[in-house]
């Protein structure tokens, strides 16, 4: 299969971990005979300083005419003067929104090679495989007014959210409970919000289509504890989207770094946007020590969402699984075995698919 894949590594660790995703798609398509050409493009803070604006119009029409995009990550202290409107963070948002990416799948999954390496306690961790759903195109994050006022005493964010937009990432979780262990957890703050509550009804209203579903309202504070106190209870959640920020990161620590969670963020067509969970590590970028794992995890994911490669995906998944399993880690990762730096680690994964 031929596909054209835009590739917008963005700042920080972004351009490290990107390489990785790249250096392993064309490895899967050397061995599975398909050829995927990319096409890289500025975003984030690089693009601001090229072009100053955090989305050029030109990544923004290359990235929605490719047939998927690879994202790395955006941001860094370098920025933070900047004018709001053109934060390195703005560009992703809009990228996001613009292309209707609304559907973030957040795959928590510990790997049996890991379970020792969690601070958590091995029996709590393992085997756990959760599915978190985050609403990624509304809420807080986009709702206006998003102001300063009264001479820059009082400030106002907006928690904004249209029937429709929380009917659609309701329905998904729905659908990917009904093909997985058939329990959604919907969180919500419905003790306090508004929106939350409105949330809650239309769960209710969806889980009469899907009666083989179980379906639980949790609040979010206290997912919060039961995520790293038995992560094991989840199976799929799905909340909006300043919650699922906040848990998937948090989930994290069930898996034992950051630096292994991929994210698909998806529309009703083929069509996505795939990067990892993290951003980009100013603390540690240009060392090559940065993690590439979730990177090259969110490659696989995009095999399987936007290109229907499904033993492709397997592939570089078992890859990671392989490698780990053999003792191969990079700095965040507390395993016996070899420590590897970044590129080692690319070229393991390489190594490893079949
Ligand atoms: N999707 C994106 O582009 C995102 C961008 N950001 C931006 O990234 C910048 C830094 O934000 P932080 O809060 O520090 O979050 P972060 O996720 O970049 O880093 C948090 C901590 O985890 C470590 N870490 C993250 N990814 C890692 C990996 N793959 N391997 C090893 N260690 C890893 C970092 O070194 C750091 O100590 C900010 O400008 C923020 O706005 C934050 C989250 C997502
Ligand atoms: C710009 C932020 C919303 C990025 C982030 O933290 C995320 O999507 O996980
Ligand atoms: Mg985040």
């Amino acid at each position: 299969m031929k596909k054209t894949i835009a590739a917008l590594p963005g700042d920080g660790v972004g351009p490290e971990v990107m390489k990785g995703a790249v250096s392993v798609l064309k490895k899967v398509a050397e061995v599975y005979g398909h050829e995927f050409s990319f096409e890289e493009h500025l975003i984030g803070g690089a693009a601001y300083d090229e072009f100053g604006t955090p989305l050029p119009d030109a990544t923004l029409k290359s990235a929605g005419n490719a047939d998927a995009i690879l994202l790395g990550a955006v941001g860094g202290p370098k920025w933070d003067s900047v004018d709001k409107t053109l934060r390195p963070e703005q560009g992703l948002l809009k990228i996001r929104k613009e292309l209707n990416l609304y559907a973030n799948l957040r795959p928590i999954k510990v790997f049996d090679a890991l379970v020792h390496s969690s601070p958590l306690k091995e029996s709590r961790v393992s085997g756990t495989d959760i599915m978190i759903i985050r609403e990624l195109t509304g809420g807080l994050y986009f709702g206006m007014p998003r102001e300063r006022r009264d001479g820059g005493n009082t400030v106002v964010d907006t928690l904004l959210y249209t029937r429709e937009e929380i009917e659609r990432i309701v329905e998904v979780g729905f659908q990917t409970a009904q093909v997985r262990g058939k329990k959604l957890t919907s969180v919500d703050k419905a003790n306090v919000l508004e929106s939350s509550r409105m949330w809650r009804e239309i769960v209710d209203q969806k889980s009469k289509d899907y009666p083989e579903v179980t379906v639980e309202h949790a609040l979010v504070d206290s997912t919060a504890m039961k995520l790293i106190t038995a992560p094991n209870d989840f199976d799929v959640v799905v909340t909006e989207n300043l919650f699922g920020d906040i848990l998937s990161d948090e989930a994290s620590v069930v898996t034992g770094s950051l630096g292994l969670l991929p994210s698909a963020s998806l529309r009703d067509d083929s069509f996505g946007l795939y990067e990892p969970v993290h951003g980009s590590a100013p603390d540690i970028a240009g060392q090559n020590v940065v993690n590439p794992l979730a990177m090259i995890l969110s490659a696989g994911m995009m095999l399987k969402y936007s290109f229907g490669m499904d033993k492709e995906s397997r592939a570089v998944e078992q890859a990671v699984e392989a490698l780990l399993a053999d003792g191969f880690h990079s700095k965040d990762l507390d395993i016996e075995g070899e420590l590897l730096s970044t590129s080692e680690m690319i070229e393991k994964v390489m190594l490893y698919i079949k």
